[in-house]
């Protein structure tokens, strides 16, 4: 079993961390098997497996659902659950009483959240009450309104500053890795160099120190995916081609032949 050492292991050595963000079972049990360093139980769900525009609707129930599935399909994996957004934005108690929920239900090691000064405090408490938290910073997902869509951040040099200051004030607070999405390469090269906790992007270029990927994305799922998306296998257009053979053999007779009936 992997700890939060690992991860900061893996930065003094140089080795890219590996984390793929996946919702059930059996994607669960194929990253295990292929070896990733860690599972994010993203609240990318709402949009992937739910079929939502934005992350905001997704509750600490879905994310409970979903951690119990991927921890049984990875019964050895370091696994993260992404806290869904307003359950830890209102108040500390209320944050670490879901972040408690969501590791005793789920046997998660860590959860993530979103955000930067203003989550400290919460961070901290978190941290002292025996909860590992990753953190994220860029384009925040649940603040897809305020941000004025899924954009790019940190493009201004304000921006920058405060991103930057943003990973020393999560690090300050005790966070064991920071996931950096949608910033320019620099900017998440500057960051990876001045903070000691490993830092892992998705969209934010080669030099941090991890990367992400959704896994549906990865597998060529959808039609319409950002730039930063990498499709390492066309996962549509080929479960397509198996499903139009179990049509086409049906509708010919062919399928169920005598290997697949009780004779
Ligand atoms: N399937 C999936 N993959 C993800 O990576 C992902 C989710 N869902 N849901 C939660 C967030 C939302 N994310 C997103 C969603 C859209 C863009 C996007 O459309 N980007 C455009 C515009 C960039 C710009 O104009 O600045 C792009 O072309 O990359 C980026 C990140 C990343 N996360
Ligand atoms: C894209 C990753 C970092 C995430 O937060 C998610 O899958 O929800
Ligand atoms: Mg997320």
């Amino acid at each position: 079993m992997k700890t939060i050492n690992h991860f900061l292991e893996a930065k003094k050595e140089g080795k890219k961390i590996i984390m793929v963000s996946t919702y059930e079972f059996w994607s669960a049990k194929i990253c295990e098997e292929a070896g990733v360093d860690c599972i994010l139980v993203g609240d990318s769900a709402g949009m992937v497996i739910q079929g939502l525009d934005t992350t905001i609707p997704v509750t600490v129930e879905d994310m409970i659902y979903h951690g119990k599935a991927v921890r049984r399909g990875a019964p050895n994996s370091f696994i993260v659950i992404d806290m869904p957004f307003l359950s830890y934005q209102v108040s500390v108690e209320e944050a670490v009483k879901n972040a408690g929920r969501i590791m005793k239900e789920t046997g998660a090691n860590a959860v993530k959240l979103e955000g930067g000064r203003e989550v400290s405090e919460t961070v901290e408490k978190l941290v002292s009450a025996g909860i590992p938290v990753m953190g994220h910073l860029g384009l925040t997902p649940q603040s897809v309104h305020a941000l004025g869509g899924y954009r790019v951040q940190g493009k201004t040099q304000e921006q920058q500053k405060r991103i930057i200051e943003d990973a020393k004030i999560l690090e300050q607070a005790g966070v064991f890795a920071i996931v950096l999405e949608a910033v320019p390469s620099n900017l998440a090269k500057e960051i990876t160099e001045f903070i000691e906790v490993p830092t892992i992007g998705i969209g934010a270029g080669k030099f941090t120190d991890g990367q992400v990927l959704v896994f549906h994305d990865m597998m060529g799922f959808f039609d319409r995916s950002p730039k930063f998306v990498k499709r390492y296998v066309e996962g549509k257009k080929l479960f397509k081609e198996g499903l139009n053979s179990f049509i086409n053999e049906v509708r010919a007779g062919t399928f169920p032949g005598k290997k697949h009936t009780y004779d």
